[in-house]
């Protein structure tokens, strides 16, 4: 059964929502964030739209955020799908490639298997959109538990270096670097 894991999951649209249904010529970016379970998909969201850290793991549904921000002068509005973590067997669904601009593929820097399914995830992406690239950023996330780090910062780099797409690490518990990605 689908349900909202966060009841607040619309408060930027609702502060905005006046100037939204004037008509005012709005910007729309749809952005899917994709990873392995628990990897902080949704803390670094929640981080980004509601300012603050879940420290408790709640196994995600899919839930849509809403946040305008400013980029280059427009105000955009930035439609960010939350998706339940992926396992190998996921199947990408039409909603995770139809009408995307970009992707977040996330991985924690303490799990080498979510940095495997990161890969897994991208190929996934290509084959369904039948595209030879797609705008990703990737996100090393957890970068605050050094004593439990698996992966460098160089695989990291490097990863995104092959890919040619956008690539930071992260902390959604110490909110550092997420405003670069979103
Ligand atoms: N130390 C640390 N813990 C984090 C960080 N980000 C998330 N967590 C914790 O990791 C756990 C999983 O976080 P979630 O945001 O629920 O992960 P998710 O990727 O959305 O998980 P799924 O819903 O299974 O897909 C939670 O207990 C978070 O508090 C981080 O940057 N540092």
């Amino acid at each position: 059964m689908r349900e909202k894991k966060y009841k607040n999951a619309y408060p930027i649209l609702k502060i905005n929502a006046a100037g939204i249904m004037a008509g005012n010529t709005l910007k729309a970016r749809t952005i899917a964030i994709l990873g392995s379970r628990e990897v902080g998909k949704s803390s670094l969201i929640i981080q980004f739209v509601e300012n603050h850290f879940v420290e408790s793991y709640h196994p995600s549904v899919e839930t849509t955020f809403r946040k305008v921000i400013r980029y280059k002068g427009h105000e955009v509005e930035a439609e960010i799908i939350d998706t339940a973590g992926q396992v190998e067997h996921s199947i990408l669904s039409f909603t995770h490639v139809v009408g995307i601009h970009g992707y977040i593929l996330v991985y924690s820097v303490t799990s080498k298997q979510s940095f495997e399914m990161v890969k897994i995830i991208r190929n996934k992406i290509l084959n369904y959109s039948g595209r030879e690239s797609v705008p990703i950023v990737l996100v090393g996330n957890k970068m605050d538990l050094h004593q439990q780090r698996q992966l460098t910062f160089e695989e990291g780099k490097n990863l995104a270096s092959h890919w040619q797409c956008a690539w930071t690490e992260a902390t959604a518990k110490r909110n550092d670097n997420i405003s670069m990605f979103i």
